[in-house]
């Protein structure tokens, strides 16, 4: 019998993983869902995510699923974590069965590649206005949430107290959720960092040193505060989990995806074999194109991410891209 109070986890890569785990210790029942039936099948019967995740078992309250329909009727929350270029795809399947009695948050960190769009504006393009939507993101490594290792994450919401719904879901002693009402900051949070992990591992891969890999991540701050206030965000989020504390994260530790692609960049070898090389996704790449392109069209300064952009689309070399952030004339130290 499937309880009312199940919830249903759209995304089973490393990350959807991670966050089914976590609520699993909540004891609800969860619903993992995959988009790639054969991997659904290899996680039902070794009950674990081998290749990403392999010392953390599913407990019997965990169950991955191919089919997501039949539970619709049952579930009032559906956590959304797949990756950016999948989401606006995941919400046309499951809009369909949307009534008014569901809510919906995701922990996908990204834009809409095509649009450009952030992720609660293409939520609202979908699903009209009357869905309660929620963002969840900070400084959060699959593989240390799934572990139950402590980490802190930030929720938010237009409606504070939708925030404290989508909190409480979550909230454990491992896991701890902090609530906002600044969608925009904490979206482009969690996007931007992610170019500016990138250039954090070119960096390193080029043996800069560690003063370098300190002013990138306080100059890469400064761009995401520039970007995230014009688009509408709060100054005081950027300084938070989502800002700050997953810039630092992303920049500083190899379990980030875009901070060890940046490294392989450094190597020599191309994108594809840089991509190819971390095996999973890596936001920075489109985030790097659609920030480049924002920060343009709000006039807003970000040569990190110019340069990072430079690189990915094959106008510099990563150590013409270092060289040439270096060769910027020097300017009072502003945000
Ligand atoms: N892994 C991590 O530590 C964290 C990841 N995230 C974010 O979570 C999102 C998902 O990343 P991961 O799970 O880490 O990626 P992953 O590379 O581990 O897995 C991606 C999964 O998404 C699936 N997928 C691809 N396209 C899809 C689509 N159109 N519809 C449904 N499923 C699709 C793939 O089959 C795969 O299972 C990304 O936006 C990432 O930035 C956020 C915080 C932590
Ligand atoms: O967002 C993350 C941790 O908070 C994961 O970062 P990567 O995608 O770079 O691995």
């Amino acid at each position: 019998m499937l309880s009312p109070s199940a919830l249903l986890v759209l995304g089973a890569g490393s990350w959807g993983t991670a966050l089914a785990l976590a609520l699993a210790r909540r004891q609800y029942p969860i619903y993992l869902w995959g988009k790639d039936p054969a991997h659904v099948h290899t996680l039902q019967i070794q009950r674990c995510n081998q290749r990403f995740l392999p010392n953390a078992v599913f407990p019997d309250n965990l169950y991955a699923i191919t089919d997501f329909v039949t539970l619709m009727p049952i579930v009032e929350d559906i956590i959304i974590v797949v990756p950016s270029h999948g989401f606006r795809e995941t919400l046309k399947k499951i809009k369909p069965y949307i009534t008014k009695n569901h809510r919906l948050c995701w922990a996908t960190k990204g834009l809409e590649y095509q649009t450009g769009l952030l992720l609660h504006e293409v939520a609202r393009a979908e699903l009209g206005d009357n869905i309660p939507l929620a963002v969840l993101s900070g400084p959060s490594f699959a593989g240390e949430v799934a572990a139950a290792l402590p980490t802190a994450v930030t929720i938010a919401a237009q409606d504070i107290e939708n925030a404290h719904h989508v909190a409480q879901l979550f909230h454990q002693a491992s896991f701890r959720a902090y609530t906002s009402n600044d969608m925009v900051g904490v979206q482009i949070g969690g996007a931007v960092k992610n170019v500016i992990a990138i250039a954090a591992g070119i960096a390193d891969g080029l043996k800069m040193g560690a003063n370098t890999r300190a002013a990138l991540i306080t100059r890469g701050l400064s761009e995401i505060v520039r970007l995230g206030i014009a688009l509408g965000g709060q100054r005081e989020t950027f300084m938070g989990l989502a800002g700050l504390g997953d810039l630092v994260l992303t920049c500083t530790d190899n379990q980030s995806r875009n901070r060890r692609f940046g490294y392989a960049l450094a190597q020599g070898i191309s994108l594809e074999a840089a991509q190819a090389q971390v095996g999973q996704v890596v936001e920075g790449i489109h985030a790097a194109t659609i920030t480049h392109q924002l920060a343009q069209q709000h006039g807003v300064e970000m040569p990190i991410v110019n340069h990072v952009n430079q690189v990915l689309t094959g106008q510099s070399t990563p150590l013409e891209a270092a060289q040439a952030l270096l060769a910027r004339e020097p300017k009072p130290e502003m945000l």
